[in-house]
C-alpha cells in the first residue's frame, strides 16, 4: 500500500497542456479534501497498472500525484478517466496531467538567514552561493512514541488540562516576546546566546577540497566571496546556545506544576536529573517551522522536554548516515526546509504532536536524531488533513549543562569532537 501523506514537492506541476508521458499523474478535484481518501485512489487507478505511490500533491487535499511503475499504465488511466466523471472516486470528474519528478533545484541559501537577530547585510552575499536541494518529504506520521520507535523519545497526550493551557498563554503574552525573523521567542533561566556559523565548501578540484569554516568574527565574508562560482555547498547556521554564566533567575512560577510533572514523567529512571533550569518559550506563527537539528550537547544535559500548546505540529526526526556531514550541533532557525542535506539513506520518522502533549527527547532520540518541524500550513497525516492554528507556542525545559558532555554519541557531540578539521576532511559532500 503506497503510504505516502505529506505533501510531496518532488513532482513538478504540469504546466501546459502538451506533455510527454511519464508514470507520474497529476490530478485535481481528487483527494482526502473531497471526500476521497488514498486507499481509494489507489485502488480506482491499480485497474490501470501496478501503482507505486499515492502523494498529496500540495496542501489543498484535492490535488494528488499517482506513480504507476510503468508509464503504459500511466498512458491507460489518462486516456480512460481525464476528464470523465470516475464512479469509483464517488463520482467526481478527474482532471489529469503528465507530471514529473523535479530535477534537484539549486537555491540560494545565505538569503534567508541573514534577516535573523545578527542583522546582517544582505546585499554583500554572493549571489552565486547555492546549495542542492533535496525537497523528499515523503513519510508516514505516527501519532504515538511507541509507533515512532526511536530510543529515548516519548510523547505523553494531554499532559496539561485546556484550563492549564489557557493560563500559560495568558503568562507569556503578557510578557515580553523577542521577535526573529519568523517566530517570536522568550527564554528563562540562562540567557541565550545567537551566533552564526559559516560552513562553505569549495570544490577545486576531484583531490583538493578546500574547506572553510568561518565566523563573523573573523574572515566572514572575506570568504564568501572567494571565488563564489567554485561554492558548490555550504550553510551558515545560527547555533543556539545558552550562557551557562548568564544565570537569570528561577524558571517563572506560572511553570512550576509542569516542572513537578515534569519529575514524575513516566519511563524516567530515578538517577537522571529530572530539575530544569532553562526554558524557551517559541511561538510559532501558522506555516512557520523549525530546521533539523540536534540541541547543542555542550550546552544542554541530556532530557529535552517540549510541551505543544494553542497548536499541533508534525515533528520530523531524521538519522543522518554515518560519515556525513552534520550541522555541528547547531540549531537553523531560517534555512529552508527543502536546503538542507538530506541523502537517500537518511532514515527519517515523523510523529504528530498534538496540543497539550509533552514530548521527550532522551538518549538517541535527543543525542543522535536531528528534530525538525516542517514549514507546513496543513499536516496530512493518512487521510486526515490537519490545519495549523494560527499559532503554536511551545515551552521547551532543558537543565544547562555544566561540564562537557560525555554521551555515546561522540559523532554528533562537540563537547566530544576532538579536532574538526579532522571531521571535515571525511565528510561527504553534494555536488552537482
Ligand atoms: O517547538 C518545539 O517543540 C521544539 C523546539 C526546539 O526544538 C528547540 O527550541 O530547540
Ligand atoms: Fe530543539
Amino acid at each position: 500500500m503506497p503510504v505516502i501523506q505529506m505533501s510531496n514537492s518532488r513532482f513538478t506541476k504540469p504546466k501546459g497542456l502538451k506533455h510527454e508521458p511519464t508514470p507520474y499523474l497529476f490530478i485535481a478535484n481528487c483527494g482526502p479534501a473531497v471526500g476521497i481518501p488514498f486507499e481509494n485512489i489507489e485502488s480506482a487507478f491499480s485497474i490501470f497498472g501496478k501503482v507505486i505511490g499515492v502523494h498529496a500533491a500540495d496542501e489543498t487535499g484535492a490535488r494528488v500525484i499517482v506513480c504507476f511503475s510503468e508509464v503504459n499504465a500511466a498512458e491507460a488511466a489518462i486516456k480512460m478517466l481525464n476528464g470523465c466523471p470516475c464512479a469509483e472516486l464517488g463520482g467526481r470528474t478527474l482532471h489529469i496531467r503528465y507530471s514529473a519528478i523535479q530535477p534537484p533545484q539549486k537555491q540560494p541559501i545565505a538569503f534567508a538567514y541573514v534577516r535573523d537577530v545578527m542583522q546582517l547585510h544582505m546585499d554583500r552575499l554572493p549571489k552565486a552561493l547555492e546549495l542542492q536541494v533535496h525537497g523528499d518529504n515523503v513519510l508516514p506520521v505516527s501519532f504515538l512514541a511507541s509507533d515512532l520507535d526511536i530510543p529515548g523519545i516519548y510523547l505523553v497526550h494531554d499532559f496539561i488540562t485546556l484550563e492549564e493551557e489557557q493560563e500559560l498563554l495568558a503568562e507569556v503574552d503578557n510578557r515580553k516576546w523577542i521577535n526573529l525573523a519568523k517566530r517570536r521567542v522568550q527564554h528563562y533561566g540562562y540567557e541565550f546566546l545567537y551566533k552564526v556559523n559559516c560552513f562553505l565548501s569549495t570544490y577545486v578540484s576531484p583531490q583538493l577540497r578546500y574547506f572553510s569554516f568561518v565566523k563573523p568574527d573573523s574572515s566572514f565574508w572575506n570568504c564568501l566571496h572567494v571565488k563564489p562560482v567554485l561554492v558548490y555547498s555550504g550553510f551558515i547556521s545560527w547555533t543556539r546556545n545558552v550562557d551557562s554564566k548568564q544565570f537569570l533567575g528561577e524558571l517563572p512560577y506560572f511553570v512550576s506544576n509542569i516542572l513537578q510533572k515534569i519529575a514524575s514523567f513516566p519511563g524516567l529512571v530515578d538517577d537522571q536529573n529530572k530539575e530544569m533550569d532553562q526554558l524557551t518559550v517559541n511561538e510559532y506563527p501558522c506555516g512557520v517551522g523549525l530546521s533539523p537539528h540536534i540541541d547543542t550537547h555542550s550546552a544542554f544535559d541530556e532530557l529535552i522536554f517540549s510541551l505543544s500548546v494553542a497548536g499541533s505540529c508534525i515533528m520530523e526526526f531524521r538519522r543522518y548516515p554515518l560519515g556525513t556531514w552534520q550541522f555541528p550541533s547547531a540549531s537553523v532557525d531560517e534555512i529552508n526546509e527543502d536546503s538542507t542535506l538530506l541523502s537517500s539513506n537518511t532514515i527519517r520518522k515523523a510523529i504528530f504532536l498534538p496540543s497539550r502533549s509533552m514530548l521527550l527527547m532522551s538518549g538517541e532520540g535527543r543525542y543522535a536524531w536531528n528534530h525538525y518541524i516542517p514549514h507546513h500550513k496543513v499536516d496530512i497525516i493518512g487521510d486526515k488533513q490537519i490545519r495549523r492554528s494560527s499559532r503554536r507556542v511551545s515551552f521547551t525545559f532543558r537543565k544547562v549543562r555544566q561540564g562537557p558532555c560525555r554521551c555515546a554519541y561522540k559523532q554528533y557531540c562537540d563537547s566530544q569532537q576532538q579536532c574538526r578539521d579532522q571531521q571535515l576532511n571525511s565528510v561527504e559532500l553534494f555536488h552537482p
